[in-house]
């Protein structure tokens, strides 16, 4: 039915946005122009030019991220002014930088988000616009400060919700609820924990709360970048686009298992291995294990000097040991001085030999004569070098983990439990890179190694820059005076390649994930309750400030190294204070659905309420009891029916059943249709198959079946049985 007021209001609104548009495409062109004029400048150093172009980059990307939905909404306010809410801020340079478009970031945007019939912050009415591409569609008011005459306007939240999932997460800018606005917009600048069941929008809430920082503080973040941690790669992929889609890319996406650079890992231990490994207690096991390093020789070692032999033997080691041990530096960097005092006591050895009979230590002046003769030989005495580096190696993090490991020895004099033994010693699990990462500290920096790799990073940025000038030579036809200056007579190579490392070329996100001393702005870290003790200690060493958003399910907790309190995680590091919020509504999982995985949650959390669903889809789950080899053709069944559907599907087992993945593998993810097959099993397996079975049952967005082969376990119900589909080549269970 046409609505004579609304339909010509509807075309203002058009109007108006595609002036909107218009008005981006002018300054994109700008940009792009201005970025190309900055990649062809002359005159300026390498360096210069590299800086000028990364910041146009920068600028003609911040205009790209809009083409969808740039504008979703306006505000009207009680004064009469008009805001146009959008993804960025577009500004009329001629009229002191009024908005056309206000970032959504913005304080003056919040109202957006937050204004309700009953608290209408001054305004009078919050419009939201349904868009496709360029073009507004329609759009819905919602009158504010009239309370019972207005309701929540949700059609543009139920749409979002509604849709069918595509490739991966997106924002919700245009719908951020006020829960999830107030903890996106909080002030709080050190560790914020962020709780809620699942779908209530955590990663979501998590990562706008990253770009809000990064517009309101962006030159105390942008210096050191914000690291996101996820569970797994799959998970880094699904969020991957959310940032980027809001114009931000100074962000570093990592699991714990990529936190030591150089390093990708994602194996994982048995539940009591990690459990072993990821307690503070382990820090006894790795001081105990380098200490068993700095050993003790079992038979007097001889040492051939010119004139004398001289035995290292367990007490002058241990002399040497004790003054090592008691300069308090960690292990490579103490072994100079366990070299000192053992070149000194084996000289001193040496020159009482030498002097047997003849010579008195009263002779002081002789006596210290012979000695700086010996300490000379000894200086340069390769088998001397063999023993002492014997006695107090120099080790990497790599080889003392994986040494302790091999070894049932080295276990047992570290006090280790024997359980940490495993035959390949380097067969890295998560569950190992923060105790390599804590190693690093303990063992401190082995200078001779660092100086080689430094010496061989100057040579190959010499090379590099020898190459930089030739080129430059070759062009010196077309090059301005100044810059030929600069080429050829002001630089030689070496000084060049001063200046590439000066302004490293790579981005922010490149030279963050490669240096292990990166300390970071602030730091994300999702589904948090899966984190271990020993994780939190190298994500507070990567980030000093401890600007921390974390945020979890202790509920979906499925690592038995995981969190089952927040308070004692994060008190070694910000004792109580740390703020807490909780999100309360579920935006993924229909309240159909919800149910049966509330019963689930019932059986093994009572304490824990799931959340509220914020809408019904009107479709029950199903389950469907079938034979054993019924079980493949009837999971080929789904997995055809879903393919012909909108949206994504996943079939989620236990381990071992063909054309599944693990409930492991789906933490963070959804999908429109989530097939769970046997239950029974997914609960039996290990300690945590309870918080497994809940996470699988809150993935799906739309549509939930079970098939079993055992009767269903006690915990599930409220599905309806369905039955034996018929064999046509197309079938529905529902
Ligand atoms: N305000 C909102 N508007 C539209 N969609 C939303 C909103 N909040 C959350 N969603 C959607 O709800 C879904 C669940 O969000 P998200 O994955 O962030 O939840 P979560 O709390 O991290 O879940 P889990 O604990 O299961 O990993 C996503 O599709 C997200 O886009």
């Amino acid at each position: 039915m046409s609505n004579p007021g609304y339909d010509e209001e509807l075309r203002e609104e058009r109007a108006y946005v595609a002036a909107l548009y218009e008005r981006l495409d002018r300054e994109r062109a700008a940009a792009r122009a201005r970025y190309h004029g900055a990649l062809g400048q002359t005159g300026v150093t390498p360096g210069e030019r590299e800086v000028d172009v990364r910041c146009r980059a920068r600028e003609a990307a911040r205009l790209d991220v809009a083409d969808n939905g740039l504008c979703f909404g306006r505000l009207d306010a009680l004064s009469g002014e008009t805001t146009y809410i959008g993804r960025i801020g577009l500004f009329d340079a001629e009229n002191d930088y009024e908005p056309f478009l206000l970032d959504w970031r913005a304080p003056a945007a919040r109202p957006f988000y937050v204004a309700t019939a009953a608290r209408p912050e001054n305004m009078r009415r919050r419009r939201q616009f349904h868009t496709v591409g360029r073009r507004v569609l329609d759009f819905t008011d919602e009158v504010l400060g009239r309370p019972g005459d207005a309701k929540r306007g949700d059609a543009a939240l139920l749409a979002a919700v509604n849709a069918p999932r595509g490739e991966g997460m997106r924002d919700i800018v245009a719908t951020i609820q006020a829960e999830q606005d107030e903890i996106i917009r909080l002030g709080h600048a050190g560790v914020l924990v962020v709780e809620g069941g699942p779908g209530t929008g955590k990663t979501a809430v998590a990562l706008h709360r990253v770009a809000y920082l990064l517009y309101t503080r962006r030159e105390r973040m942008s210096r050191g970048g914000v690291l996101v941690v996820g569970p797994s790669p799959l998970f880094l992929d699904h969020i991957g686009r959310v940032l980027p889609s809001l114009g931000e890319s100074d962000v570093v996406f990592l699991t714990t298992g990529d936190l030591v650079p150089g390093l990708r890992v994602t194996a994982e231990d048995r539940p009591e291995v990690a459990r072993l490994k990821g307690s503070l207690t382990i820090l006894d096991v790795l001081a105990a294990a380098v200490a068993d390093r700095q050993e003790l020789p079992a038979e007097p070692v001889p040492v051939e000097l010119t004139d004398v032999t001289v035995e290292v033997d367990a007490e002058l080691a241990a002399e040497a040991r004790a003054a090592a041990r008691a300069s308090g530096l960690p292990h490579n960097e103490a072994r100079a001085v366990f070299r000192a005092h053992a070149v000194s006591l084996v000289a001193e050895r040496a020159v009482a030999k030498i002097g047997e009979g003849w010579l008195d230590r009263e002779d002081r002046g002789l006596w210290a004569d012979l000695r700086a003769d010996v300490l000379a030989e000894l200086a340069a005495h390769e088998a001397l070098d063999v023993v002492l580096d014997a006695l107090w190696p120099s080790l990497t993090p790599e080889t003392l983990l994986a040494g302790l490991y091999e070894s049932a020895r080295r276990i047992e004099a570290a006090g280790a439990d024997p359980a940490l033994f495993r035959a390949d010693g380097t067969a890295w699990t998560v569950s190992d890179v923060p105790l390599l990462d804590e190693l690093v500290d303990l063992l401190g920096r082995d200078e001779a190694a660092e100086r080689a790799a430094a010496r061989r990073r100057a040579e190959a940025e010499a090379e590099y820059a020898a190459g930089v000038m030739d080129l430059m030579q070759l062009d010196t036809e077309e090059l301005d005076e100044d810059v030929q200056l600069v080429a050829g007579d002001l630089l030689d190579a070496v000084d060049l390649a001063g200046r590439f490392t000066e302004r490293d070329p790579r981005d922010l996100a490149e030279r963050a994930a490669a240096d292990r001393d990166w300390t970071y702005g602030h730091v994300v870290v999702d589904e948090a309750q899966e984190l271990s003790e020993m994780d939190w200690r190298v994500l507070v060493r990567r980030c000093p400030s401890r600007s921390f958003t974390i945020v979890g399910d202790l509920a979906q907790r499925r690592s038995a190294a995981g969190a089952t309190a927040w308070g004692p995680v994060l008190a070694p590091y910000v004792g109580d204070r740390w703020v807490y919020r909780r999100l309360t509504v579920n935006y993924r999982t229909p309240a159909e659905i919800m149910a049966v995985a509330g019963g689930v949650l019932a059986r093994f959390a009572p304490d824990a309420r799931p959340p509220e669903s914020v809408r019904a889809s009107g479709v029950r789950p199903w389950s469907r009891r079938v034979a054993d080899d019924e079980l493949a053709g009837a999971i080929e069944d789904f997995v055809r029916d879903e393919a012909g559907r909108d949206g994504t599907s996943v079939v989620i087992g236990p381990p071992g059943v063909p054309g599944t993945i693990p409930a492991a593998a789906a933490k963070g993810l959804e999908f429109d249709a989530v097939l769970v097959v046997e239950p029974e099993r997914i609960l039996a397996a290990g300690p945590r198959g309870a918080a497994e079975l809940y996470v699988a049952l809150t993935r799906a967005t739309q549509r939930l079946g079970v098939l079993h082969r055992d009767p269903l376990p006690a915990a599930l119900t409220g599905l309806a049985e369905a039955g034996v589909p018929a064999r046509s080549g197309h079938r529905r269970f529902l």
